[in-house]
């Protein structure tokens, strides 16, 4: 289908413009006439799947995030490799890390049932984003719709744009001020961390040589510390699983920012919001953690932010059959 399904862009080809300088903006009525029953669809999926696999929730949050910091939210995460794609599904920081694919794949096939070729795999990514925060306890938020699917993915932007989570504070910044994200989306997104696990090999670093010296963290609270060493031994293990958040890993919640006040936040981008050299970001960890309602609306203020970055619209890109591959 040539024409992009929603309703309420200034259609204002006929005006002269070009498609680069007409207004074709996300809207969250984007598939208000074309397929109005899109998030009910999402939504029945991913009930199942989260009662299946808790787990599935945290992943397909990341998802979102891993696909908008390469080419912008456009679902290039989820093209496999082929003679004319490099996956970003072999990016280092995606690699047997990045999950989700399956429940995807299920909700576009019932998506092109009732609504075929309109609804595309980034909306479809960004409304699992977003229900799955809703399912786990988190905020709601109107989500702006009508992206249209990459016919090309960046295997070095997944390995380039994502950040490490050994980063410093001034990095974590770099990475998200480069995508046009600030202080308060960088601590505000981190209470993404207060749903799903991470593996030994994330956080080993902290346990057994932080500063090249074979010293942990000194900012790890002690008892923390000598859990984690049972789960994430110095050789080996590293595959095994730690919650970002143990004190409420499947509930989204404020908790995850408790914690870090506490000496016990999993991963060095999450201490570093709290201990590193930039002090604003310090004084957000305290304000969440003392009020979850302000946390819950920047976090969904910040969402906003993530799912608009750099989406394709109109004409560009196509609504994909299956997210898999280019049509
Ligand atoms: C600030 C920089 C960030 C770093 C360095 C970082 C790093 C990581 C790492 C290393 C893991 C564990 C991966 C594994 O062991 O396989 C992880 C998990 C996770 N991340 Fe982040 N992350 C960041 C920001 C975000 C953002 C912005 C979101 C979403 C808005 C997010 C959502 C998640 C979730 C939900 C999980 C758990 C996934 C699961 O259980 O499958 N992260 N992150
Ligand atoms: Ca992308
Ligand atoms: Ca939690």
């Amino acid at each position: 289908q040539a024409h992009p399904a929603g309703f309420n862009f200034g259609w204002g080809g006929h005006h002269g413009g070009t498609t680069r300088g007409m207004s074709f903006g996300l809207s969250p009525q984007f598939y208000q006439f074309s397929c109005p029953q899109a998030n009910d669809i999402v939504m029945s999926v991913l009930e199942k799947a989260i009662a299946k696999d808790i787990r599935t929730a945290a992943s397909l949050l990341r998802l979102h995030f891993h696909d908008c910091f390469v080419q912008g939210c456009d679902a290039s995460i989820l093209l496999d490799d082929s003679a004319a794609i490099a996956s970003e599904k072999n990016g280092g920081p995606n690699k047997n890390s990045v999950r989700g694919f399956e429940v995807i794949d299920k909700i576009k096939s019932k998506l092109e049932q009732a609504c075929p070729q309109t609804v595309s795999c980034a909306d479809i990514v960004a409304l699992a984003a977003r229900g799955s925060t809703v399912l786990s306890g988190g905020p709601n938020w109107e989500l702006p719709l009508g992206r249209r699917d990459s016919k090309t993915a960046s295997l070095r932007g997944s390995n380039k744009n994502i950040p490490p989570p050994n980063a410093t504070i001034e990095g974590l910044l770099t990475f998200f001020k480069r995508q046009g994200l600030d202080e308060v989306d960088l601590v505000a997104l981190s209470g993404a961390h207060t749903i799903g696990v991470a593996k030994c090999a994330t956080f080993k670093q902290r346990l057994y040589n932080q500063n090249g010296n074979n010293q942990p963290d000194e900012n790890l609270d002690k008892s923390f510390y000598f859990d984690l060493k049972t789960v994430c031994p110095k050789s080996g293990g590293d595959n095994k699983i730690s919650p970002l958040d143990f004190g409420s890993p499947r509930m989204f919640d404020n908790t995850y920012y408790k914690l870090l006040l506490r000496g016990k936040g999993l991963l060095n981008s999450d201490e570093v919001l709290l201990t590193g050299s930039v002090k604003e970001t310090h004084e957000l960890v305290k304000k969440y953690a003392q009020d979850e309602s302000l946390f819950f609306e920047q976090f969904a203020l910040s969402m906003i932010k993530l799912g608009n970055l750099r989406p394709l619209t109109g004409f560009n890109g196509e609504v994909r059959k299956n997210c898999r591959l280019v049509n």
